[in-house]
């Protein structure tokens, strides 16, 4: 059994439901699957209660999309399933179809680390209305988990105040790929760096750690532990003290580290990882001060999210850096984000795009129609709002009012001298072709960096944060109020 070997490489088309294919087929066969439409992928509501949220995953979407083919084994096996009656389920003309589908589509993507909100979309894919459909599946799975996660390490680095925060979640994380897509986004959101060897590797993101506590118990006493362990590697050691007690483990670390101090070695750091971490801390910042170690950092783990490391930072605890696993990297508190693709246009007969609706008795379900851009206002650097327009708005006017998608009485006009108009969709591919530069890692994590700067920090409060405005342009807001009353005529209520 391969496991992951073969994954992100080859075919990956039918990682996708079953319906995809099945409405693949049903567009085929009613000449459908060339009308060319409007996707959008959006989510409605931040996760975790978080004022803000970071884009992630797009790099994975890009490889997707690229190597998007059914594979001769792929073609077989749709080719061979069999309805109960023992009939084919797919014609033999339409598994020819799907081998000679090349990937065809145009995509535009917010980039990766960009502060992202409700209802904008994300990704927007045009073309082949087969195509379209097709990706649904994939492209939700990947933006989902990675923005997901991006977004849960940026609360915590948000709450550790700028000290590093190293990703410890591999042995918890939900399976091989959770684990590696987890890492990735981590990294992304502001974390320093990985345990896990394979991320490292495959995303050229920097590995650390310390030692386990099996380390010690494999020795006759702690102090020959943590000499053995200074041997080894004299620089960035980082010995963990509370396998036995953790006081006298700190103890013990000043006594090796005087004695890696005699052999012209530097004592990088000590590891606590249970207990109170706020009483612990305080004295061993203390005992390491007063022995001459007042740069050996503090590590601190177990059980941490971004409310722990807020409570620990308030009781003034001596943590300088944080090395946080489960709760990061499973998404405790919100284990999915929500987002979904919804079509939002398709091309007429006449060449002209109509817009298309989901109504929805929940208010906040109800898609937003038709061809949109999303731009972000800046005022001298800061982010004052974002518009989502339909294309070409900006063209038109240098006025614009916004209005909360979810309540009409919530507006903002926005005049745009002396604003800086970012916009954020960028085109990644062009009639299937790749068009998009893809930025290193480290770029990205870069650009997550300079994007929350931008944002006031009533937005980054982990708790109740002020809410960013982000409005339908007023056209867009009327268009897709009319078409909704329209449809619910047409259904009859
Ligand atoms: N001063 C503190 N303020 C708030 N939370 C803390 C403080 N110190 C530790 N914690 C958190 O309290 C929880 C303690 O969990 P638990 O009681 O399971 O661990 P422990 O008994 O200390 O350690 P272990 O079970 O690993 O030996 C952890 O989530 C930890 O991060
Ligand atoms: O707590 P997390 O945020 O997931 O960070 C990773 C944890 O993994 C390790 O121990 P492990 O949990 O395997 O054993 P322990 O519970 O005995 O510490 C480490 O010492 C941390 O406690
Ligand atoms: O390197 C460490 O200290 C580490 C790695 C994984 C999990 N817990 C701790
Ligand atoms: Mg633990």
């Amino acid at each position: 059994m391969k496991i992951t070997k073969d994954l992100y490489q080859g075919s990956l088309a039918l990682l996708t439901d079953f319906y995809q294919i099945t409405m693949a087929y049903a567009y085929w066969k009613s000449g459908k699957a060339n009308e060319v439409a409007t996707f959008n992928l959006f989510f409605r509501k931040n996760p975790f209660q978080s004022g803000f949220t970071i884009a992630a995953g797009l790099d994975y979407v890009i490889d997707f999309c690229r190597n998007f083919h059914f594979d001769p084994s792929d073609l077989k096996y749709l080719g061979e399933m069999k309805n109960k009656d023992g009939a084919l389920t797919f014609e033999p003309a339409f598994i020819h179809y799907l081998e000679k589908m090349e990937f065809s589509c145009d995509v535009e993507a917010v980039e990766e680390g960009t502060v992202i909100f409700p209802h904008m979309p994300i990704v927007k894919v045009t073309g082949p209305l087969v195509q379209c459909q097709l990706l649904e599946t994939p492209l939700l799975n990947i933006i989902n988990f990675q923005t997901l996660i991006a977004t849960k390490a940026a609360r915590i680095c948000v709450a550790a105040k700028g000290d590093p925060v190293l990703e410890f979640g591999l042995r918890r994380a939900q399976g091989i790929d959770g684990a590696l897509a987890a890492s990735r986004a981590s990294y992304i959101g502001g974390c320093t760096s990985t345990s896990n060897v394979m991320a490292g590797k495959l995303f050229g993101i920097p590995v650390s750690g310390t030692h386990a506590h099996s380390w010690i118990m494999s020795f006759d006493s702690e102090i020959e532990a943590f000499k053995a362990y200074a041997v080894a590697f004299p620089e960035k050691c980082v010995f963990l003290v509370d396998t036995y007690d953790t006081i006298n483990g700190v103890k013990n670390a000043i006594e090796v580290g005087l004695w890696m101090r005699e052999q012209g070695h530097e004592l990088f750091g000590i590891r606590i990882d249970s207990g109170d971490l706020a009483y612990y801390s305080t004295i061993a910042r203390k005992m390491l001060d007063e022995a001459g170690f007042l740069d050996v950092k503090i590590v601190a783990s177990n059980d941490l999210d971004e409310h722990i490391i807020t409570s620990l930072k308030i009781q003034e605890a001596a943590i300088n850096v944080w090395g946080v696993g489960t709760k990061l990297v499973t998404a405790y508190d919100q284990p999915a984000l929500g987002a979904v693709y919804k079509l939002a246009a398709i091309k007429n007969d006449y060449g002209v795009w109509e817009p298309k609706v989901k109504v929805s008795q929940q208010s906040i379900k109800i898609n937003i129609p038709g061809r949109q851009e999303v731009v972000r206002f800046l005022k001298d650097g800061k982010a004052i709002a974002d518009m989502i327009c339909l294309e070409g708005a900006l063209d038109d006017s240098k006025e614009f009012l916004i209005i909360d998608p979810n309540d009409s009485t919530k507006r903002k006009k926005i005049k745009t001298t002396n604003l800086e108009v970012v916009p954020l969709l960028k085109t990644i591919f062009k009639a299937g072709k790749k068009v998009y530069r893809r930025p290193s890692i480290d770029a990205i994590r870069i650009n997550a960096q300079a994007n929350l700067q931008q944002f006031d920090k009533a937005h980054k409060r982990l708790v109740n944060p002020h809410i960013y405005p982000v409005g339908l342009e007023e056209k867009l807001f009327e268009m897709r109020t009319s078409l909704v009353l329209k449809m619910k005529n047409y259904e009859g209520e």
